[in-house]
């Protein structure tokens, strides 16, 4: 078990607070490391460094920053067993699941150190004589970055990265249950050799390490993934300083399948868009919608496949489903399960949870829960349920299905499966939605625009999109 300590302008220190975070193995209930419980004090040292670095890592030649970042880049590589193991120590899920997202969030490591290259500005064409207009790239200044559990590691490096290639410096704020992840990253961060002060880790109160930022003016943005609530919480905040805000919050998302669609494609696609991380992903499918003249063959099809699953320990070998984070997580599923069943859902799968041993504060597993009959005043229908369920309700014509997809306030993620371009294209577009995986269940892609409509967020992460966060632009009018 380690203890870590804050990361604070190249310095590893205490915080001022002598009691420790625990960070518990939702598989086990065992105690993986503390990390510090860090509140006001700490969290300005943070800013303080990080404002002080900016001066100089902001001028820096956009290559010099850019091999600080290749440095990363082959670290996090080196290291992916290392980082994956406490991943799946403090996060659960299964270890082949976790080298894959610290792969991931190494891409974008990766991917910004050659953007940090590219942020070019424009000339435009003068009305005036003797006069040029030229439009610049500057960096925002310090960032926040606020992350969640769900993706311990790549939720950091899609916001650290292209935070640090367009010049900005950092102070970082992971999730209370997976610090171990981001002080992993923060060590290798130490090792490329960054400038001291340019990336800075505060763990403890959310609360206070909120506020504190959200009042400073110096920081200058805030790049945030998680719920909707806080999101809220965090932009009405910003709103006195008038502070960039990138907000990935939750979703609700649609699985639309059509009765032209392959249906093994179909069924693969709710492998990986519902079931990877036990279906605790913002974009993870949460409500599937089945023509009528099909549902029969899907399910059988999905349950074939369900069986094939094997829940438990991350580290365990053949593991492919890990447990729920925590006991608010599984109570969450176990509602929405019950609520479903108690207004006349079907269990076609599943349908219960089970506890490390029979100890309730030890493990929190859920099985793949299939249910149908579902009818949309369940909860499942209308509330993120961040778990392994997937309830199944049919219908007849596209406007239909369009209609019900579109009838909620969130926007992250759809999913569409027909074998029809044409009917593909026009439903994909009619879609309330900042991403369509159509015939597609895993849209995830280091150079794509990711990110919501509607209440499921601001601003997009990922591709050249993922700098525009974080540069300001200034026009410069030249007389010459
Ligand atoms: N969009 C997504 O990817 C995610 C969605 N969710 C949804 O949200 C639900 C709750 O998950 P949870 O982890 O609690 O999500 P939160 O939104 O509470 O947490 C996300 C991050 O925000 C921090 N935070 C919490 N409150 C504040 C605050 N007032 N000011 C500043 N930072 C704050 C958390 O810190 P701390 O951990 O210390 O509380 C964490 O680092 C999930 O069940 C799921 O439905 C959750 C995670 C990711
Ligand atoms: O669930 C999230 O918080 C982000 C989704 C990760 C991804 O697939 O990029």
């Amino acid at each position: 078990m380690k203890e870590y300590k804050l990361y604070i302008n190249g310095e590893w220190i205490e915080a001022d607070q002598e009691e420790k975070i625990e960070v518990i193995n939702p598989a086990t209930g065992e105690i993986v490391g503390t990390v510090p419980n860090a509140k006001e004090a700490e969290t300005k040292k943070a800013i303080d460094a990080a404002y002080k670095a900016f001066e100089e890592w902001s001028i820096l030649p956009a290559n010099k920053r850019a091999r600080y970042l290749n440095k990363l880049f082959q670290l996090m590589l080196e290291n992916q067993k290392d980082i994956a193991e406490t991943l799946t120590k403090e996060q659960g899920k299964p270890l082949k699941e976790a080298i894959g997202e610290v792969r991931y969030a190494a891409s974008y490591v990766e991917w910004y150190a050659e953007e940090a290259k590219r942020n070019y500005g424009e000339t435009i064409p003068a009305f005036r004589k003797n006069t040029k207009i030229l439009v610049l790239r500057q960096p925002v200044g310090v960032v926040a970055a606020i992350t969640p559990w769900n993706f311990p590691a790549a939720m950091i490096t899609r916001k650290i990265a292209p935070a640090l290639a367009a010049g900005c410096t950092v102070v970082l704020k992971p999730a209370e249950q997976t610090p171990l992840t981001a002080m992993k990253i923060i060590e290798l961060i130490e090792k490329a050799g960054f400038p001291k002060g340019v990336v800075n880790i505060v763990t403890g109160d959310p609360v206070i390490i909120g506020k504190t930022i959200m009042e400073d003016n110096r920081v200058r943005k805030i790049a945030f993934t998680g719920s909707t609530e806080v999101g809220k919480i965090l932009m009405k905040q910003s709103a006195d300083t008038i502070k960039r805000v990138s907000l990935e919050l939750g979703g609700h998302a649609p699985f639309i399948v059509f009765d032209d669609a392959d249906l093994d494609k179909a069924v693969k696609g709710v492998f990986a868009s519902k079931l990877l991380n036990c279906g605790q992903i913002c974009m993870a499918s949460n409500r599937f919608y089945v023509h009528e003249d099909v549902v029969g063959a899907f399910v059988e099809k999905l349950k074939d496949k369900l069986k094939r699953c094997k829940i438990g320990n991350g580290l365990e070998e053949d593991v492919t489903i890990g447990p729920l984070i925590d006991k608010n997580s599984f109570e969450k599923v176990s509602r929405h399960v019950q609520d479903a069943v108690e207004k006349g859902a079907t269990i076609e799968a599943g349908g219960e949870g089970f506890h490390q041993g029979n100890n309730e504060d030890a493990g929190y597993f859920y099985a793949p829960t299939i249910l149908s009959n579902v009818g949309e005043n369940m909860c499942v229908m209308y509330e993120e349920t961040f778990g392994p369920v997937i309830p199944i309700i049919t219908f007849k014509t596209e406007e239909e299905v369009i209609k019900a997809s579109n009838n909620t306030n969130y926007g992250l993620a759809a999913y569409v499966f027909t074998e029809s371009l044409s009917r593909g294209l026009r439903v994909s577009e009619k879609l309330e939605y900042g991403i369509v995986g159509l015939n597609d269940g895993s849209p995830s892609e280091v150079q794509a625009p990711f990110g919501g409509w509607k209440e499921s967020g601001i601003g997009r992460e990922g591709g050249h999109h993922g700098m525009d966060a974080f540069l300001e632009t200034k026009y410069l009018s030249i007389g010459l």
